[in-house]
């Protein structure tokens, strides 16, 4: 591209170097250094001069690219003596000093120094140190060339860069630095100061740093830049100009002698952000590597990285720190970024060359930290493994999944993190969402297709470590996405095993453990075989059939349906009329003349034959109805019990309980359901039945029992409910005599058809039978269940259902 000639009108402003952003694409601007008041005629001939374009880039060639081999194209010259730069190459824009000589790719130091003139025209070799020609315009400029390459025209030499007269040039001599070494020196400290413009390694050699003198020199500018080829290439920036310039003002006024400083003091500076006393340090030839024994073995880089001193960093990458350091715990500077949040050194370290350690990984750590910026930014370097495990198999996933970065998680899912990735002990990233409790997390991966079904190496599901944990939320949506409540773990434990039995989870899982039964039994129930259609052959007022949808056993034959209670020898029950309590009431008990209340005969029941709300169910009273001594009607209120069922029941056969009773119809709170029917026997009788299961105690003495083994009524089959929905009262009916109560069975809620009845067997049953067996009640307060049951004594003894505490009204 051809130089753009100044107008020579107005005096040309030279832009300082830095103004020249070399990372921006620059438009081809002229820096022809001419004056306004260099006189027409000598202007004239200026113009016929071959003056420099040491500022003007000429786009990249594919061509001279490979020629060059990547690699920075100057020759330093000194005294004669050549050698080429190979320098890593950053930028891809060509320069030359003049169209005298080839367009050249550059490493950033000679496109410094091409800005500043420090190219000799004539031959396009840099004159950096050694003997050359120094042309100064201006006080802030000045423009290298050698003697013998001076512009000539018409017999007077001019210099090659402004056309000025080469007569007003200085000869200078730069003390030579080591450029004579085969192996590339190390990458100068990019230091510029406003004056003379140095070049890195004349700088060096001003403040007595060569290459020898800073250690880990041995670093080649080509592994400051390894990132491989998919990297964009890296763009170091240091410091801004003022803060080094202020820095180099210093060195030179406090131009270290001899060593001044320990190698801990650089950790220390470094750690505490003093750029201007690293930088010093550095001079001053301290090692940049300089591991501290008290600090893991970390380095300097380490120190700055980790509060994100993004310069002090670059001076110490500069100075030949090693970027991949491992400190004792195999951390490295750039996981000191990634661990703090520290954006721009992340960015920094990586563009220098920083490479991720195997195992934990930045990507982890980042992860774990919750630091989104950061884990973005390392995945978009397309260089780091997305799913990369460490020792515990654990990807970034799992990380982030831990610790409850809901964003973070997003993120990965985003970019493709596999969610399937099993760690050592076979967790995959959803068995972690349930250990920690973070139910949007699973949600997540639940709707990215996570395996609700997945099992560890102990056969745990999600499920199981939700429980464990207590993780309702979890356990909840676990549970409506499908998971296996009953599955078994390596121990045998399904997830309700698992959990603690006063947990919310707990709850939960019992709960749906019920749903699943029922639902169970209500789509068995189409297939339900009708064993007999009434068990008790007539004799109730209902028919009470009896049905089984579970296994193929017959309905139970082996006692006697009897409606009420009987005696197989004399119990003298006093039935003597006159010994009767009775009413004097003209009509139905039911008007407001009706003596029943201020008698034991007080009725207890509503026009319903409800129990009223205000009868006490946790200590019932003594329900003594109408009797035949009455003086009412035999359909009074206040006769209820006498009168039998009147509820639609069922026999059914359960799943783990042999036989039950369910409601076949709605049941409102307070309703009689049934009453406990049977043989009526004494205690020494009771205890001499083989068989406790049936007897139910009439009183709290013992005296007397109804077992309802041999004969019995529907009450035989009602079951034992941790939440009964049953309750017992004592009610007399015919006779008063308080030693032979009946027992009848009153609905404790509302109860809805289909659900199974069954009343408390109380304590003492279970204290005797769990030896034998524990409750499958099912329900969430189960008290009775094998878990529950270890923390219970086991009793010898016989048992007998309990009825309340005798309570006279
Ligand atoms: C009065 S019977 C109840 C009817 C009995 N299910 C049947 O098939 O004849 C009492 C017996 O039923 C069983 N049973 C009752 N409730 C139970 C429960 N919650 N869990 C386990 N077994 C129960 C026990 O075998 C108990 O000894």
């Amino acid at each position: 591209a051809p130089a753009q000639v100044a107008d020579g009108k107005e005096r040309t402003q030279i832009s300082s170097p830095e103004s020249v952003n070399l990372n921006k694409p620059q438009e081809p601007t002229s820096d022809l250094c001419l004056s306004a008041d260099v006189p027409g005629s000598v202007m004239e001939e200026a113009q016929e001069l071959p003056l420099c374009s040491c500022r003007m880039e000429t786009p990249k060639s594919r061509e001279i690219l490979t020629l060059a081999d990547r690699k920075c194209m100057a020759t330093e010259s000194v005294d004669g003596q050549l050698t080429r730069c190979q320098g890593a190459i950053l930028k891809h824009e060509m320069m030359r000093p003049s169209n005298s000589v080839q367009l050249l790719v550059l490493c950033e130091d000679h496109r410094n120094g091409m800005v500043k003139h420090q190219c000799c025209p004539g031959c396009g070799f840099f004159c950096r140190a050694g003997t050359f020609m120094e042309c100064q315009p201006d006080l802030s400029i000045s423009h290298r060339f050698h003697r013998a390459c001076a512009s000539v025209l018409k017999g007077q030499s001019f210099c090659p860069h402004c056309g000025e007269e080469a007569g007003k040039a200085k000869e200078v001599t730069i003390a030579k630095a080591d450029t004579t070494s085969t192996v590339p020196p190390v990458p100068a400290l990019a230091l510029e100061h406003g004056g003379r413009a140095d070049s890195s390694l004349s700088a060096r050699s001003a403040h007595g740093l060569d290459t020898a003198a800073v250690p880990g020199s041995s670093r080649s500018p080509t592994t400051l830049v390894g990132l491989g080829t998919t990297v964009p290439p890296p763009v170091l920036q240091g410091p801004p100009r003022e803060t080094l310039e202020s820095i180099l003002v210093a060195l030179d006024t406090e131009k270290p002698k001899k060593l001044r400083f320990h190698p801990k003091q650089l950790y220390l500076s470094a750690k505490q952000g003093e750029l201007k006393k690293v930088l010093l340090m550095l001079v001053d030839g301290i090692d940049p590597n300089f591991k501290m024994d008290s600090q893991n073995k970390r380095t300097p880089l380490h120190a700055a990285a980790e509060g994100g001193y993004k310069d002090i960093c670059h001076m110490l990458v500069q100075a030949g720190a090693n970027l991949d350091m491992c400190d004792e715990d195999q951390r490295t500077p750039l996981m000191e970024a990634c661990e703090n949040n520290y954006m721009e050194t992340v960015q920094y370290l990586l563009r220098a060359g920083a490479s991720d350690v195997e195992g934990f990984t930045c990507l982890h750590l980042a992860a774990k930290s919750g630091h989104y910026n950061i884990v973005e930014h390392l995945l978009s370097t397309g260089l780091i493994n997305i799913n990369c495990q460490d020792d515990g198999g654990w990807t970034a996933m799992i990380w982030a999944t831990e610790y409850k970065h809901v964003d973070q998680v997003n993120l990965l899912l985003c970019k493709g993190a596999d969610i399937s990735i099993r760690d050592k002990e076979e967790n995959i990233c959803l068995h972690w969402a349930a250990f920690s409790g973070s139910v949007e997390i699973a949600e997540l991966l639940l709707n990215a297709r996570c395996d609700l079904q997945a099992v560890n190496i102990h056969g745990d599901s999600p499920l199981h470590i939700a429980a464990r944990e207590n993780r309702l939320e979890c356990v909840t949506l676990f549970l409506t996405r499908g998971a296996d409540v009953f599955l078994k773990n390596r121990e045998g434990e399904t997830p309700p095993d698992c959990c603690s039995h006063n947990s919310k989870a707990w709850a939960a899982l019992q709960a749906n453990t019920r749903e699943r039964d029922d639902k169970n039994t209500r789509l068995s129930r189409v297939e339900e075989k009708v064993l007999q259609s009434d068990v008790a052959l007539g004799q109730e007022s209902v028919p009470l059939p009896c049905v089984n949808s579970v296994d193929s056993e017959p309905h139970p034959d082996d006692y006697k349906y009897i409606p009420e209670n009987c005696v197989t020898s004399p119990m003298n029950i006093d039935r003597n009329i006159t010994h009767l309590q009775y009413c004097v009431c003209k009509e139905d008990c039911s008007t407001s003349i009706c003596m029943c209340g201020q008698l034991s005969l007080r009725c207890w029941y509503d026009k319903r034959g409800c129990l009223l709300p205000e009868f006490c169910r946790e200590e019932p009273p003594l329900i003594f109805e109408c009797n035949h001594a009455c003086s009412c009607w035999r359909t009074c209120k206040n006769r209820v019990v006498q009168n039998g069922i009147r509820t639609r029941l069922q026999v059914f056969r359960t799943s783990k309980k042999g036989w039950g009773v369910r409601a076949v119809q709605d049941i409102p709170q307070g309703t009689f359901v049934c009453e406990y029917v049977g043989e009526i026997i004494s205690e020494a009788e009771a205890e001499m039945r083989q068989n406790d299961t049936y007897l139910f105690s009439l009183d709290d003495k013992d005296l007397y029992c109804i077992d309802a083994r041999f004969y019995g009524n529907i009450s035989r089959f009602l079951n034992h409910m941790c939440e009964p929905n049953l309750f017992a009262c004592r009610v007399f009916t015919k006779h008063q005599d308080l030693r032979f109560p009946h027992i009848a069975f009153f609905a404790s809620e509302n109860i809805k058809a289909g659900e199974e009845l069954g009343f408390n067997y109380g304590d003492h049953f279970w204290e005797v039978k769990s030896k034998l067996f524990s409750c499958d009640c099912g329900s969430s307060k189960c008290k009775y269940s094998s878990a529950a049951m270890a923390s219970l004594q086991c009793l010898n003894g016989r048992v007998r259902h309990l009825p309340p505490q005798l309570i006279i009204n």
